[in-house]
């Protein structure tokens, strides 16, 4: 019996770029058949690791793997495997949608149904206008197209929703549904956690180049599910507040902006968060809690305990 290699792993990673670390101790495996959503906001580190996932800049430290291949050591090899949607390309003005498709085969070596392909991602009425006359949605539903020539292995899409409108979206999450049955890896970045949760198994999430979580969607709802943010609008500088609050256990964030004030919590401190507000000598003109979403665990994971001001 043969075990599986895992579709990508990262070991050990760092990678600077003079003074700033882009990523750092990387440790990262994605199973077959995984659709893995990457996590973080601007500036954490994504398509540094997208770029030293595909070989186009070197490790610092550590190595990547695709299928147990070092992406240094055999690049050629590695890239037959994986279809890459990258961030910040538009495509060529004055080639077709048709003729893009065909360059991305060409430079693979494979032979591609272009109609075929145009037709999966919403195009087949527009493959033979140039691209200059396609609107963002359009290029980037082009580019889902050139990832999928060849049918690989392993999916990387850099921010693969930029643009889209939501009959686009959820064509994206068709595409990649498809290629997850068909057996593919996905390997999804984005900063935009609807997305991710609506088409990922597991979520890793980014920051400041280190990697502060990685769990199933599942694990991190449930963590969203037991914590609680308290907004309260107060009827003077909520200063003597904030200090009382910020010195509470339990208590994660707290924002504050003029005098309305946002305390983030794990649900069974709330009593202890309204005790205290109740106990300041700031007058209040309101109260309100919510439970938090899975937007919140990521911004938690994100941005740490801080006070916003
Ligand atoms: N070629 C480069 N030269 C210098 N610094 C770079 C380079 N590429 C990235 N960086 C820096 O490395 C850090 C990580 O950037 P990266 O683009 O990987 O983040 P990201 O998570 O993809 O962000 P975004 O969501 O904005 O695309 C940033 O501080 C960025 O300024």
């Amino acid at each position: 019996m043969t075990v599986a290699e895992p579709a990508l792993a990262f070991r050990g990673v760092d990678k600077r770029y003079g003074e700033t670390v882009a990523v750092e101790e990387l440790s990262l495996v994605v199973d077959p058949g995984e659709t893995f959503g990457f996590l973080g906001p601007n500036g954490a580190g994504k398509t540094t690791a997208i770029h030293l996932a595909l070989g186009f800049v070197r490790p610092d430290r550590g190595r990547v793997e695709v299928f147990g291949h070092d992406v240094m050591a055999t690049p050629r090899q590695v890239r037959r495997r994986v279809g890459v949607l990258p961030e910040g390309f538009d495509g060529y003005d004055r080639l077709t949608g048709r003729e893009h498709v065909e360059f991305a085969a060409a430079s693979k070596g494979v032979e591609a149904e272009s109609s075929t392909l145009l037709d999966r991602v919403g195009l087949r009425g527009d493959a033979d206008r140039r691209v200059a006359s396609y609107s963002k949605g359009m290029r980037q539903r082009l580019l889902l197209a050139m990832a999928l020539v060849g049918e690989p292995e392993l999916l990387v899409l850099d921010e693969p929703a930029t643009g889209l409108d939501p009959a686009g979206t959820a064509r994206l999450r068709e595409v990649i549904g498809a290629a997850v049955e068909d057996g593919a890896t996905v390997f999804f970045s984005s900063h935009d956690l609807t997305q991710v949760e609506a088409v990922c198994d597991r979520v890793g999430i980014l920051r400041d180049g280190r990697l502060v979580a990685d769990e199933t969607v599942e694990t991190l709802r449930d963590s969203a599910s037991a914590r609680a943010v308290v907004d309260i609008r107060t009827g003077d500088a909520p200063t003597p507040l904030v200090d009382r609050l910020c010195r509470l256990d339990g208590v994660e964030t707290v924002d504050v902006d003029g005098r309305s004030v946002s305390v983030s919590c794990s649900r069974d401190r709330i009593s202890t968060v309204i005790d205290a507000i109740g106990e300041s000598p700031v007058p209040i003109e309101g109260i309100t809690t919510e439970t938090s979403s899975l937007e919140e665990a990521f911004l938690d994971r994100t941005t740490g305990t801080e006070v916003v001001e």
